[in-house]
């Protein structure tokens, strides 16, 4: 895929694909303690030299942008398939954050403040890889089937912005 925003190719794995990506599927939603069924299929990148993707919000204003999953997303997480020779990172302006790929390795932040309106703070951008390649998977979590598991408040200065890495995820 080509565009002035990204550039890289994607792909859906499905979880009634594998058992292998299910028992992933589970255990993402396990950690994080959301409902699995609203998720979206793992979405797997593949950048080449110079790939990246500009900086974006995983959340989206418009409520018909995710047909078919239950609201807005409400926490992405991504899997780093490899190690990047080179750039690649996930970096987070505002709040002045940069994951590195690493193979076994995630990161996962939340999208919408506790109110469930979207939150600003986690605008993010894939930096261009500037050696070798890369791989990644994205994980979608919605709001529908958590509302008791990641419940609303009403004040969303109560919130936290949490971005959270791991270095191996076993
Ligand atoms: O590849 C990355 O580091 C981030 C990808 C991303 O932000 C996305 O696919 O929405
Ligand atoms: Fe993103």
């Amino acid at each position: 895929m080509q565009s002035h925003w990204l550039q890289y190719f994607r792909g859906w794995v499905f979880d009634e694909e594998n058992k292998v990506i299910r028992e992933m599927s589970k255990r993402v939603a396990t950690i994080l303690n959301l409902d699995i069924d609203s998720a979206e299929p793992f979405q797997v990148l593949s950048y080449g030299i110079g790939g990246f993707y500009l900086q974006h919000y995983d959340w989206d204003d418009d409520e018909d942008s995710f047909p078919g999953f239950g609201g807005n997303r409400i926490a992405t997480w991504i899997f780093y398939l490899n190690d990047v020779k080179e750039g690649g990172a996930t970096v987070f302006p505002h709040v002045g954050a940069a994951v590195w790929p690493e193979k076994g390795g995630a990161a996962f932040w939340r999208n919408l403040h506790y109110n469930g309106t979207p939150n600003d703070l986690n605008l993010h951008a894939a930096c261009p890889v500037l050696k070798g390649y890369k791989w990644a998977s994205n994980k979608w979590f919605h709001q529908h089937g958590n509302e008791f598991k990641w419940p609303c408040k009403l004040d969303s200065k109560l919130e936290f912005y949490m971005t959270e890495s791991f270095n191996s995820v076993e």
